[in-house]
């Protein structure tokens, strides 16, 4: 398994394969990739199904073991599920998907080998759903979580921003979660630093204090030091996870993740623009690729922004290019 200067083990890879979407969320930070606006036909950037997989192929050659596919939209990807068939056994697969092409599909990712899904929903009111999204496909989001159920894309993961549009619908998701089977939410803090608008950020520790209050247990999750609250009701699990990386070096200083972006880059950090790699044409490029991104690997917060007096600053190692 490749590890970077931080002891930080590499064992999982997302790959956006897509930039383009169906939706046009007011936050969205497109896992840094710019605007998902445009047309929504297949551009000739993205990687095609051939990279794509020998990808796939070399990060099992060096232990990665899970791969989240996402974008973008991922399911706009018409060759999603062969992408799934291919992927080498020894890596589980999930999608992070917004869930309206969930229907009619679920079960044919099912059956190429998806093990599970994780679909953006923010809250349970239509009207707001529609503002959030800027769009009105609230029902088939709705069909979409049913149909990954019924597939048994299980355990399904709501994935909720967080932040002063959302935050009164915190209760009403959690009461969702804690009385469906097979349903976990994640509450995802709101990340002004690609989306911008600081200003509609809530302070997080909010959220943790109110669901350490409702808890009949707490855990953590390994990856990221992510915490893990058990909220009882009539569903077996009830599990609700907060993703707080904003200002946070624990979570940092605990993630195991590399990403390929939809055009055939990979690179070491989410929120970094000035590490991106072109993956190469063969796999001998590829490997070299791999290992000189995990190689240049740095904790974004705690490392490649320090904190002085309160204020987070680029370190000064790794301002022109230094860090390469
Ligand atoms: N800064 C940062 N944010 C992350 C990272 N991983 C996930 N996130 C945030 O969480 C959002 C949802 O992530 P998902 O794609 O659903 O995946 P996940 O929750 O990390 O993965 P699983 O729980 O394993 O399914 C991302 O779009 C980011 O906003 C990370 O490594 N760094
Ligand atoms: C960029 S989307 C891509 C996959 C898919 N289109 C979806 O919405 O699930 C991946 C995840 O990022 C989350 N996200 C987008 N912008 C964010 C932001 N500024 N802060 C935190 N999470 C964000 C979304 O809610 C979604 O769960
Ligand atoms: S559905 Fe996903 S990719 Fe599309 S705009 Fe919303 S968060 Fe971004
Ligand atoms: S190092 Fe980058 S990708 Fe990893 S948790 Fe921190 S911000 Fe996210």
């Amino acid at each position: 398994m490749l590890s970077d200067d931080f002891d930080r083990e590499v064992s999982g890879l997302r790959v956006s394969l897509t930039d383009r979407c169906n939706f046009d969320c007011v936050y969205c930070h497109n896992e840094g990739l710019g605007d998902t606006r445009g047309p929504l036909d297949p551009s000739d950037a993205e990687m095609r199904t051939d990279t794509v997989v020998q990808t796939l192929e070399v990060a099992a050659e060096f232990g990665i073991d899970s791969v989240k596919f996402t974008g973008g939209e991922p399911m706009l990807r018409r060759d999603l599920e062969e992408v799934v068939r291919r992927t080498p056994d020894s890596m589980t697969t999930s999608l992070t998907t917004n869930g309206t092409f969930l229907p009619g599909r679920a079960d044919a990712l099912r059956e190429a080998g998806l093990s599970r899904v994780n679909i953006s929903q923010d809250t349970l009111d239509p009207d707001a759903f529609r503002e959030l999204t800027q769009s009105g496909a609230y029902e088939s989001v709705i069909d979409g979580v049913d149909a990954a159920l019924d597939a048994g894309l299980v355990p399904v993961k709501l994935n909720m921003v967080v932040f002063e549009q959302t935050a009164g619908y915190v209760p009403e998701m959690v009461d969702r979660v804690a009385n469906t089977d097979g349903l976990r939410l994640q509450l995802i803090e709101y990340m002004p630093e690609i989306a911008g608008h600081p200003e509609w950020a809530i302070d997080i520790d909010r959220v943790h204090d109110w669901l350490d209050e409702q808890a009949a247990r707490v855990e953590h999750r390994e990856m990221h030091d992510r915490r893990r609250y058990h909220i009882d009701g009539d569903s077996d699990e009830g599990l609700v996870e907060i993703v707080d990386p904003v200002g946070n070096h624990d979570f940092c200083a605990n993630c195991h993740r590399v990403r390929v972006t939809h055009d055939g880059h990979l690179k070491g950090c989410l929120n970094r623009h000035d590490d991106h790699r072109p993956l190469g044409k063969t796999k001998a490029e590829m490997r070299e690729t791999f290992r000189e991104t995990v190689a240049n690997r740095v904790p974004y917060y705690g490392e490649y922004l320090v904190e002085e007096d309160g204020e987070w600053t680029v370190n000064e190692a790794y301002l022109d290019g230094a860090a390469d």
